[in-house]
C-alpha cells in the first residue's frame, strides 16, 4: 500500500531544522504532503513581539514550495484561525487536518514527543513518528530566528532570506562614488549588491548618447533593475546593497526628456528599504563621456531634487542617511556603522 504522510507546523519561518525533518520525512514514505498552519492573529502577534514584519500563510506556502520544488512534496496550507489554539483544539484540529489532505494517511511526522498523546487520541490508528526530538542536528527554533535573525542566519532557509535581509540603498546623483561604496560594502559585509544597470543600458541601446532616450527606455531601465535587484536579494548574507533604484531611474526620465516614463512609479517602493544613504556630492567630479549634470551648483541642486523626489514618493526621512563628508575614508566609515547599527538592531 501507498504510505502517505503528513507534516505539520507553523514554519514561521522554515528552517533547515524542519527542512531536514521533511526530507526524513520524505524518505519514510511514498507520498508526503507538508503542511502550514495559519493562525493569523497568535502568528501575528509572534512576528509583532520580534519586531518583525507579519509572514503570512501563504508567503511561508511558496517559501516551502521553492525550497521542496522537484521532490513531489505537496506543500498545503491550513488555516487555523477558526479553531482554538493549541493545545484546546485538538479534536477540530484533527477534522480539519484530515479535510484539508486530498488523501487517507497513515503517519504524522512531528519532533514533540509531548504530542503523541493528543495524536493517539485524535488520530486512532495513525502512526505518529518523531524525528530527532532533541533537535540535535539543528538546534533551532523558529522563536530564536524571529527574535535574532543576523544571529542565526545560516539556519534560515534560503526561500525565507530575502524577507529577512536588510535592504540599504545607496543614492545619489551623477559622480558621488555611489557604485564604488555599493560594491566596497558588499565586500566588507561579505554579500551581493546591485549595481546600476543604466549605464550598460544607456551604452548597448543608445551607443552612450543620452539623447536618443525615449521614454520606453526608461520603463524598461526601470523593470531591468526591479528583476535584477531581486535576484541579488536572493543571494544576500543579511544584507543587500543597491546601487539604485526607481526614484534615480524617475530623475533621470525628467533630466534627459522632461517628463516621467509612465511605468517607473509603479517600480518605486518606499517601504523596501531600511536604510538610505544618500550621498552628496561632494566628491570630485569624473567625467566618463555619459555623465551630463557635472556642474557643482547642478550638482547640488540635482542632489536637493532627487531628495524632494523621496519625500515626495513617501520615503520615511528617519530612513535617510546624508553622507556629506568629501573624504572618501569617513564617507566609508559613516555608512559602516550604519549598517553595522542596522545590523545589531534586532540581533
Ligand atoms: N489547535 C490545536 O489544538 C492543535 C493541536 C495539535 C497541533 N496543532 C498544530 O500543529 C502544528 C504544530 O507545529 P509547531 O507549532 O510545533 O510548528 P513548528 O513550525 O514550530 O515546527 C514544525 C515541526 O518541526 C519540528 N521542528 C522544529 N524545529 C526543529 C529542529 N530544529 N529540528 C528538527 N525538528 C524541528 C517541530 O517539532 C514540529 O514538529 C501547529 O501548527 C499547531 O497549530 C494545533
Amino acid at each position: 500500500m501507498n504510505k502517505v504522510g503528513v507534516f505539520p507546523g507553523k514554519f514561521l519561518p522554515p528552517h533547515r531544522g524542519h527542512i531536514t525533518a521533511i526530507l526524513r520525512a520524505h524518505a519514510l514514505c511514498d507520498e508526503l504532503y507538508v503542511v502550514v498552519s495559519e493562525r493569523p492573529q497568535e502568528d501575528g502577534e509572534l512576528c509583532r513581539s520580534a519586531g518583525i514584519g507579519y509572514i503570512d500563510g501563504v508567503t511561508r506556502q511558496r517559501w516551502l514550495s521553492q525550497e521542496l520544488q522537484g521532490l513531489g512534496i505537496q506543500v498545503l496550507l491550513l488555516q487555523e484561525g477558526q479553531i482554538p489554539p493549541f493545545p484546546h483544539g485538538w479534536h477540530d484540529y484533527a477534522v480539519l487536518l484530515r479535510q484539508k489532505v486530498p488523501v487517507a494517511f497513515q503517519v504524522i511526522f512531528g519532533g514533540e514527543e509531548s504530542y503523541r498523546s493528543g495524536h493517539s487520541q485524535f488520530f486512532p490508528g495513525i502512526e505518529y513518528k518523531v524525528l530527532d526530538p532533541q533537535r540535535t542536528q539543528w538546534p533551532i527554533s523558529g522563536t530564536e530566528i524571529r527574535n535574532h535573525p543576523y544571529q542565526h542566519w545560516d539556519y534560515i532557509a534560503g526561500a525565507a532570506r530575502p524577507f529577512f535581509a536588510r535592504k540599504v540603498l545607496i543614492t545619489g546623483p551623477e559622480s558621488c562614488g555611489k557604485t564604488t561604496l555599493t560594491r566596497k560594502l558588499a565586500k566588507v559585509y561579505c554579500t551581493s549588491w546591485s549595481e546600476e544597470l543604466g549605464r550598460d543600458y544607456q551604452q548597448d541601446v543608445v551607443g552612450g548618447n543620452g539623447d536618443l532616450f525615449n521614454l520606453d527606455d526608461f520603463n524598461r531601465i526601470a523593470h531591468l533593475q526591479y528583476e535584477q535587484d531581486h535576484q541579488a536579494l536572493r543571494s544576500a548574507n543579511k544584507v543587500c546593497f543597491f546601487d539604485t533604484d526607481a526614484v534615480v531611474t524617475a530623475f533621470f526620465s525628467q533630466v534627459f526628456l522632461g517628463q516621467l516614463a509612465s511605468r517607473i512609479e509603479s517600480f518605486i517602493e518606499p517601504d523596501k528599504y531600511d536604510l538610505i544613504i544618500a550621498l552628496e556630492p561632494t566628491v570630485p567630479w569624473v567625467a566618463d563621456g555619459m555623465r551630463e549634470l557635472g556642474d557643482p551648483a547642478v550638482r547640488q541642486k540635482s542632489f536637493e531634487q532627487l531628495m524632494a523626489l523621496y519625500q515626495q514618493y513617501g520615503f520615511a526621512p528617519e530612513r535617510i542617511l546624508r553622507v556629506s563628508s568629501a573624504d572618501y575614508y569617513q564617507r566609508l566609515e559613516c555608512c559602516i556603522s550604519a549598517v553595522d547599527a542596522l545590523l545589531a538592531r534586532n540581533a
